[in-house]
């Protein structure tokens, strides 16, 4: 589904990404961790198509190249600081719609059933009381949730998320991983930078741990133990279990 064969991405400065190899098949739920820096967001922008390795080769559904109609089944969630002005006048539903519209014509409109599914996406993620609102106006937590359901509308078949359970609260983290165990039983590829290492090993499929631009150690979640990231963290890290103190929907 996903390759990447010797990718090296150099700016005019420095060398960011060294050497990756990497395989993640169709339906696998990949995690990628590892420290600030090491070059994660790089590689999550080299397969969402936004940069250009500077050698090696990617191939993403078999193809190395990639055609624009491929990349339409492809979905990004950035991380969100960096993701969308915040004065721009655009309503959640407006936002949500924005998902659809790489298939698009020019000039086309949205019809009624681009408003339903919209709508659908919006009940998904629990967001349908914020609708109308700006998306300006809204908390990190409930910008994240919009920024999901653009990326879902379209039915991505590879879902690409960096930190998505930033700054969220425990609900929207349980509706994320259900979201995300419901995508992955559709066969939707999903790869997810994270900080939040125990998290991932309770779903996802695959750990892949980089450091100074490399990967250190790619591993089932089930093998992951935290030896194998303590060289790449440089600290000792301590496993603990994680706590889950979800919630359940009142009627
Ligand atoms: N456009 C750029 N020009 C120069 N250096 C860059 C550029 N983009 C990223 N870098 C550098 O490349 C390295 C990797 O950055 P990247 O954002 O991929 O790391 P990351 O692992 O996602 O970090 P974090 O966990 O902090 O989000 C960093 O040292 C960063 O400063």
């Amino acid at each position: 589904m996903i390759e990447l064969i010797d990718i090296n991405y150099f700016t005019d400065q420095k060398q960011i990404l060294k050497d990756i190899n990497l395989k993640i098949q169709r339906g696998e739920f990949a995690a990628i961790v590892g420290p600030n820096g090491s070059g994660k967001t790089t590689l999550l922008n080299i397969i969402a198509g936004i940069l250009k390795p500077t050698g090696g080769k990617l191939l993403i559904f078999d193809k190395s190249d990639i055609s624009a109609k491929d990349r339409m089944r492809i979905s990004y969630v950035p991380q969100k600081v960096t993701s969308f002005n915040q004065s721009f006048p655009i309503s959640v539903i407006e936002t949500v719609l924005l998902g659809l519209c790489p298939k698009k014509r020019l000039l086309e409109g949205y019809l009624r059933e681009d408003l339903k599914k919209a709508e659908e996406m919006l009940k998904l993620l629990e967001i349908e009381n914020l609708r109308d609102r700006l998306i300006g106006h809204l908390s990190g937590g409930q910008q994240q949730r919009v920024f999901l359901a653009r990326a879902l509308i379209s039915n991505p078949e590879i879902l690409i998320l960096d930190e998505p359970t930033v700054g969220i609260d425990s609900r929207s983290e349980e509706l994320l991983f259900e979201i995300l165990a419901q995508k992955k039983k559709e066969d939707t590829t999903i790869l997810m930078v994270t900080h939040d290492v125990y998290a991932v090993t309770h779903h996802a499929d695959k750990i892949i741990c980089m450091g100074d631009g490399m990967i250190y150690t790619a591993c089932s979640a089930k093998d992951f133990s935290p030896s194998k990231f303590e060289s790449v963290y440089k600290y000792r890290i301590k496993k603990i279990e994680h706590r889950h103190f979800y919630s359940e929907k009142k009627d």
